[in-house]
Parts: structure tokens; sequence; C-alpha cells
């Protein structure tokens, strides 16, 4: 093919990512057809929806391509359960409707094509809206962000409604004369996310929440000059959404005010508060000037929460619900995950192997890819594999904290339109990026955490659809082989003798591996239950530890059994592992754990001969 320089510069019409017929239909990106937006219950115009590269009908091929079955499936009702501890909380809500929220926040959720609200959803909008402190944990994709967004929207432009009416009427929402030229500007709802990737993400969501409420959204993160993102706070803003170090520089300019901040909204919150940012949030939450916590309510979000974490994090709280959706800190059963032994100097070509194996050839000679992230530990390792994938002939890109912001969002455009569907990316990528119909997450290198890997296969497998995992474990990843068992093990996944050996070898090294964390590494500690009642489960508990919660959807009763259900063969060169998904736990006997790569293949896109 005649390959640009960069991946991101991908000549038009050379790749394609694949599509429901098997035929290749690339087109640009201006030119695709958008997904069909669910039928919106309530009668509003829906929110345009972005051209988006594989629909969750053509991940099922790609799981497919990779002998998994039932990819494919939809999931209408999920049966979850949820447990909820903390003093009187309020009950769960059935709908949207029934939770309370103001009449144009309804009007935009129904907007956005949502027909009903997820669990945490359901659970945190009543508490929230009853004015109380949360702590959430809940799995990856299931609904977080409209979980704390909706409520604190609605509570705001209540609020607003009420000081109007208390002027008799009059201009606009909330105190918005007060803010002027020059002045801080003084949000009341603050949204923390350690990326930028995320903050802008969050800000686009919560945006769409927002329309026609009179509320101004606005965001600051870093990366971009701090001059545009000032004037936008000029005009006004109500809920702000910014990563840490963008706000603590604009609080000490005297740029942006915390002092009437009603709402505290900490996404990721165990990676927040983890060693990096700890400092940071501690700053901005008790040493610029924002209410005390009895005075502003704070929520905190994230699909893990180790109890180490939780302990720190409640000094931010005041008597606080927590609630865990869906298993203990766990994946979710939709992501079917698989876990290869190599060595270092194996990991390259088994990849190839991989990228090939999911590529579905067309009679024109183009080839089509599902959208697949690579996570790597390094930002060279990153670059270096981008290169290396695409001089193989593999349309990648990269997203890394060496690179410019405005490449980072260049890298993620490609990525998430399918330009380039496989993307090289480190742990930045990791947490709450929402890319629709990402088909296959690949921990080249696996992280030192397993909260890490949680989050980052969490990218597949996204509101109900499924998806598929691969990790490369070598010798030197001994120390998380442990969390894996457990993770894969509580997921009902296939599970390879091996993984049992080296999760018993007795671990040096402790739950602070590398010494800069306090995250657990290999344990068991990663979850989600509240450290509160440890060991005890028994007070104050709303549900008692087993509401079962329906998923996407009213109504009951319908149990998900988890992926796939077969003992497909994965891997089909070697034929070494079985990727058989759902059906209980079980343990493969692995023949030796290594990989005897199934090279060359005589591919059409691929310099079989050319390996390094
Ligand atoms: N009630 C709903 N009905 C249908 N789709 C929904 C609903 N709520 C959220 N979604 C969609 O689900 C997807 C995942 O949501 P979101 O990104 O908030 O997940 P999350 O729980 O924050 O994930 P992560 O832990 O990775 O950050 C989004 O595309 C969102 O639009």
């Amino acid at each position: 093919m005649a390959a640009s320089t960069w991946g991101d510069d991908l000549a038009e019409g050379e790749w394609t990512t694949v599509t429901r017929s098997g035929r290749p239909t690339y087109s640009s990106p201006a030119r695709r057809s958008t997904n069909p937006t669910p039928a919106a219950p309530r009668r509003v115009a829906a929110f345009p929806k972005p051209a988006a590269a594989p629909t969750v009908g053509e991940v099922g091929e790609v799981l497919a391509g990779l002998g998994i079955e039932g990819g494919s499936r939809r999931l209408d009702k999920y049966d979850i359960p949820v447990e909820v501890s903390g003093e009187a909380a309020p009950a769960p809500a059935v709908g949207f409707e029934e939770a309370g929220l103001a009449e144009p926040v309804l009007r935009n959720v129904a907007r956005c094509g949502y027909e009903s609200p997820t669990p945490v959803q359901r659970y945190s909008m009543p508490i929230v809206l009853a004015g109380r402190d949360l702590m959430a944990c809940a799995q990856t994709g299931s609904g977080k962000t409209a979980a704390f967004c909706l409520p604190v929207v609605s509570g705001l432009v209540v609020a607003s409604d009420a000081a109007s009416g208390a002027r008799g009427g009059g201009a606009g929402r909330g105190d918005r004369e007060a803010y002027g030229y020059g002045r801080a500007a003084t949000p009341r709802a603050l949204v923390l996310a350690p990326t930028r990737e995320l903050a802008a993400q969050i800000y686009e969501e919560a945006k769409k929440f927002s329309h026609l409420t009179g509320l101004r959204v606005k965001v600051a993160y870093g990366g971009t000059p701090m001059y545009q993102q000032l004037r936008d706070l000029e005009k006004g803003v109500d809920v702000l959404v910014a990563t840490p170090g963008r706000l603590v520089d604009m609080v000490e300019r005297a740029k942006v005010s915390l002092e009437a901040i009603k709402y505290l909204v900490m996404d990721e919150a165990d990676r927040m508060l983890d060693m990096g940012f700890e400092p940071q949030i501690r700053k901005i939450v008790d040493g610029m000037g924002m209410p005390r916590k009895s005075v502003r309510q704070t929520m905190l979000f994230s699909a893990t929460f180790p109890p180490q974490i939780q302990r720190l994090a409640s000094d931010f709280l005041s008597k606080y619900i927590f609630i865990t959706v869906g298993r203990v800190g766990s994946s979710t059963d939709l992501i079917t995950q698989k876990v290869e032994f190599l060595s270092d100097g194996e990991k390259r070509i088994y990849l190839l192997d991989l990228l090939q194996k999911q590529s579905v050839g067309s009679s024109d000679g183009k080839l089509q890819q599902p959208l697949t992230l690579v996570f790597v530990e390094t930002k060279r390792e990153a670059d270096s594999l981008r290169y290396w994938l695409y001089n193989k002939g593999f349309p990648a890109t990269a997203i890394h904290g060496d690179r410019t912001q405005e490449e980072r969002e260049s890298a993620l455009r490609s990525f998430k339109s399918g330009l380039t569907p496989i993307m090289v990316a480190t742990d930045v990528a990791s947490r709450g990026l929402d890319v629709p119909n990402v088909g296959h997450v690949i921990n080249y290198d696996l992280p030192k955490s397993i909260e890490d890997y949680v989050h980052r296969i969490g990218r597949t497998g996204r509101a109900g659809n499924a998806g598929c995992a691969t990790a490369f474990f070598t010798e030197s990843n001994q120390p998380i082989a442990k969390g894996l068992l457990e993770l894969m093990t509580e997921a009902k996944q296939s599970v390879p003798d091996w993984l049992e050996e080296y999760a018993a070898r007795p671990c040096y090294g402790g739950s602070s591996y590398g010494g800069r964390s306090r995250r657990s590494s290999g344990g068991s500690s990663f979850g989600g239950r509240d450290y509160r009642s440890a060991g005890d489960y028994s007070g104050n508990s709303y549900s008692g530890g087993g509401d079962r919660s329906s998923y996407y959807g009213g109504g009951g009763g319908n149990s998900y059994s988890g992926v796939g259900g077969g003992g497909n063969s994965y891997s089909g060169g070697g034929g070494r592992s079985s990727y058989s998904g759902g059906g209980g736990s079980s343990r493969s006997s692995a023949p030796p754990p290594r990989y005897y790569p199934s090279y060359p293949m005589g591919t059409s896109n691929i310099n079989a001969s050319g390996w390094d």
C-alpha cells in the first residue's frame, strides 16, 4: 500500500474497518453513514451521533473472526447485583422520570436516546438528588458519567429556577449577573478527571445534559493555551470540568474561585487519590477556598476502589453512601478475556498473528480491521510499536503523554473514525475513554496493578456490547498473576494452569509494586466493597447485598450468562489455547505455556519475511 509517513495521515480509502456484510465498504469519514439512533421515548429531536467506525454487530464479526461465538449479542437485560451501605440510603429509581430529574434534563435524556437508567444511574440519581455524599463503584462502561452529571445538572437547574423566582423571574440562570470580565469565574459544580481526553469527554456529555437549561458548562485542561479557556470562563460558568493541574493554575492566578462550589465530583476517584495526584487534590479540596465537606456535596466514582484509597477518600466525604454495582471491583462479563504466556522477544510476532487473524480480507485486496487498542508500558515503546506496525502494513496511531495535545486529539479522532483502527497507547488512554465499538484490547505489556488492567480492558465491552481482551504475560508479570487469576475466575473466564502456578508463587514487592503506588498489584484487594464494613457486611445495608437490577432495559428477569459459550478455539495457529468465554469458570490445561508462531502466513498485507 502507498503508506504515508504516519498512521494519522493515512490516505483515504486504503483501509477499512469491519462491516456487518463482510464486504469492504470504506469511504471517507464524512461520507460514512452514522449508526442508527435508538428510538427516543419522548418527543424531542435526538442529538446527532458522531460518525463512528464499526457497529455493534460488526464488533461481533471481529469476535467471530477470533473464534468467539455470540460476540455481537446486544444485551437488553442484564441481571446485576447491587450493594448499598451507609445510613438511610434513598431507594433506587425505576426510571429517569421517577428519579425526580428536572423537566429540561429529562428532555435531554430523551435526546440522548436513553430509554431507561443503568443500575448505577438508578441508584446514584436519588442519592445525589437527596443531597447525600456518594462513593460509587460500578463496572467500566456502565454509565457512570450520566450517573453523576444528570442529578448535578438537575440540582443546578432547580436551584437556578428558585433563585430566579426569588428575584421575581428576570434574567438568566443562577448568579450569572455576578460574573464579568476580569472577575474570577465561580462555578457551582466542579468535575475533576485525571486526563485531558477524559475531561473533554465528560465536558461533551455534560453539555448534552445541560442543553437548553441555561447552564454554562466549561472545560479546563492542560496542553492547550490557557487564554482561550480563560476567555471562555469569563463569560460565566456553572459546571466546570477540569484536570487538577490546570485548575490549580487557574485558581492560583485568581481566574477561578471555588467558593461557590455546591457539587464536587471526582471521576476515576481512585486514580485521582493515588500518589501522583493526591497532593494536588488535597490542595484543591482543602486549600483553595472550597466550601467544607458538610456544606458542599461530594461524589466519587470509579470502577475500582481499593480499600486503602477508600479510607483516604472518606476524608473528603460526609456521612456518605457507598454503592457497588456489579461484582465487586470486577471486570464486566461482557468481555471475553484471554491470557498468553510469552517472552518479550515473542510479543511482536504474536501481536502480528493476532492482528492478522482478526483482519478480514476482501476480494479487492483491502483488509478490514476492528478497532483495537494495544496497551504498552512506555511512551517510547508506544511510538516504536506504532512505527513497526505501520511498516508491517497495519494502520496504527499512538497516544501517550509525550505527544502534543493536538497530536493526542488527532490520534483519538483517527482511531474513533476507523481511519487508523489500531491505537497503541500508554495508560493515558486506560481510564474513562468511551470509544464506541472497540472490539479488542490487547495488553501487550501488562500493567503493574490489577485496577489498571480492569480499566484498560474496560475500553471494550461497553454499554451492553461484547468485547474481547488479550493479555501478554511474561515472567516479569508475576506480581499481577494472583489478581489476574482472581479476576478471570470471577468473570468465569478460561484460566490456564500456568497462571495458577504463577499466582501461587510468593510475590516479593507487596502491594505497592515499584514503591510508587498505593494501589494493589497482584492481591485481591482491588475491589469495591465498602471498607467501613470490612469483614462484616451487615450494617446499614439497603439491599442486603443482593438486589438484582435490570441493566439497559425495563422489566425483567433475563439473566445474562456470560459471553461466548462453547469452547471456541481462539488461537488457530498452534491450537494451544481455548477461548471459551462463558459457561462457568474453567481451567484449561495448557500444554507448554509458550507461543509457537504460526508464521509465515503468506498474507497480502504483511511482509512476513521482514520481522525484527
Ligand atoms: N441509560 C443509558 N442507556 C443507554 N446508553 C447509556 C446509558 N447511560 C450511559 N450510556 C452509554 O454508555 C456508554 C458508557 O458510559 P460511560 O462512559 O459513562 O461509562 P463509565 O461507567 O463512566 O465507564 P468507565 O468506567 O470506563 O469510565 C456511553 O456511550 C453512554 O452514552
